[in-house]
């Protein structure tokens, strides 16, 4: 596959976030999922034959698992589909996890199969994201892991050995289910398989869980989750498959989140009637705001007002969704108060953290709870929007600065992370996308 896209430049360019023109009519075609494209991705890479898979997101995230995968020796074959050719995994190699949480949870016991020691590095933001957990598990199944940084966080060294024996495995996955979806991926190829039992008080993105359980039995893994908070995947052959990827629904969150921001209407193609993406929530939580909604064939319709409703959620099933829900919360005719979020203190930056700070900024109204948020609307001035490298904050930001005049958002192209054409795509949304910039247009 081609060289992997750079790291997004921590510039101090801003983006002036487009004013909504009026009411919005249109329809927004969202690439496909980060979390289903990495998951197809490892399972194609541990596969006993090829892969073809359609509608891959291209997105930093993704591009840095394909190339991981590659370095281990997978042929990755990143074309308008992505064809994958597994191979027998070779280790001493390094692997670069940028900032994906899908990259650094869900590689570690991929690589505790690969034949030498595997090195996983990170952009500095990743280096405070927590790993322990899955660390712990590793070396509770005779693995040996190298802590090469502070403990429990990235740097570290996985001494691969071919094979893993497997068994069972306690894992508190109160800080990210990436710990149970990163063990539950290989444990197929473990020679007993894998049971997993959740320790922890809480359990955050059980859709996302999931979504690992439903993409393994789809390649023909048995797989038990009969139990709460255990599960078992049995050992045997992962199935080679040719499978599209659903659009990425918390990605279509922002878009979606515009109608009721700016008023009229915003379509979004390719809606799956059924998923186990988080972003399936987001009629439900949309109409709780204000919007209406409306299912015609594959196209989600969202039809805002321009009135936003404050409303008490709780948002553990999709933390994801938080930095979207919080910016439309700011233009409530009440409060919103966020809940079940405690672990979004370990995603791309501190998320309840820069929430709070960059509304505040503007002269919001938003405080941190033990886990999660509450914003008051105020009204708003422009002004710098940060976004810390974290994608979701750069597209809250643009959301706010529908209706705020005078928002710049720092480093819009951090949103390469799982959506490289979102300034096209926004401008698109707004009818004011410059003549000749097309697809592909990114903010400078
Ligand atoms: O498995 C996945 O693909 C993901 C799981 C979630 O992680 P957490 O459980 O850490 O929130 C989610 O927030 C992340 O964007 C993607
Ligand atoms: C938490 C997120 O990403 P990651 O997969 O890096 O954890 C996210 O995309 O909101």
């Amino acid at each position: 596959m081609t060289a992997l896209d750079p790291r997004p430049h921590p510039a101090a360019a801003l983006w002036p976030a487009p004013e909504a023109p009026g009411t919005l009519d249109t329809v927004v075609e969202v690439p496909g999922s980060k979390s289903l494209s990495n998951r197809y991705l490892v399972l194609a890479a541990l596969a006993d034959g090829p892969s073809r898979l359609r509608a891959v997101l291209s997105s930093r995230d993704t591009r840095l698992m394909g190339g991981a995968l590659e370095t281990l020796g997978v042929t990755v074959d990143a074309g308008q589909d992505w064809v994958v050719s597994p191979a027998a995994l070779r280790g001493h190699v390094t692997i670069d996890c940028g900032l994906a949480g899908t990259v650094m949870r869900f590689l570690p016991a991929v690589a505790a199969l690969a034949d030498g020691p595997v090195h996983f590095k990170g952009d500095p933001e990743a280096l405070v994201r927590p790993m322990g957990p899955i660390i712990q598990a590793l070396r509770a199944l005779g693995v040996r892991v190298d802590e090469e940084g502070e403990p429990g966080h990235l740097p570290i060294t996985v001494h691969g050995r071919g094979h893993v024996r497997g068994g069972q495995v306690d894992v508190d996955a109160s800080g990210s289910s990436q710990f149970v979806s990163g063990l539950l991926l290989a444990g197929a190829r473990f020679e007993q398989g894998l049971t997993i039992r959740h320790t922890g008080r809480t359990l955050p993105s059980l859709p996302h869980i999931e979504m690992t359980v439903d993409v393994l039995r789809a390649a023909g893994v048995d797989v038990d989750d009969s139990r709460p908070d255990i599960w078992r995947v049995a050992p045997g052959a992962i199935a080679g498959r040719d499978v599209r990827v659903e659009p990425d629904l918390s990605n279509a969150g922002a878009f979606l989140a515009a109608a009721l921001v700016a008023g009229g209407t915003v379509r979004v193609p390719g809606w799956p009637t059924t998923t186990t993406q988080p972003g399936g929530l987001l009629p439900g939580i949309l109409e709780r705001m204000g919007a209406t909604t409306r299912l015609d064939g594959d196209v989600l319709a969202v039809t805002g007002t321009g009135v936003v409703h404050g409303v008490d959620l709780d948002l553990k099933p999709a933390g994801e969704l938080a930095p979207t829900i919080a910016a439309l919360a700011v233009f409530g005719d009440g409060p919103t108060r966020l809940r079940g979020i405690a672990h979004l203190r370990g995603h791309e930056t501190d998320r309840l953290a820069a929430l709070a700070n960059e509304i505040t900024r503007l002269g919001g109204q938003a405080e941190q709870t033990a886990d999660g948020l509450v914003i008051t609307p105020r009204a708003l001035t422009g002004g710098v929007w940060r976004t810390y490298a974290d994608h979701r904050m750069a597209t809250a930001g643009a959301l706010v600065g529908l209706r705020v005049p005078g928002v710049e958002v720092e480093d819009v192209a951090t949103t390469g992370k799982t959506l490289p054409d979102f300034v096209g795509m926004w401008q698109g949304m707004l009818g004011t996308r410059p003549a000749g910039t097309g697809d592909g247009a990114q903010a400078s």
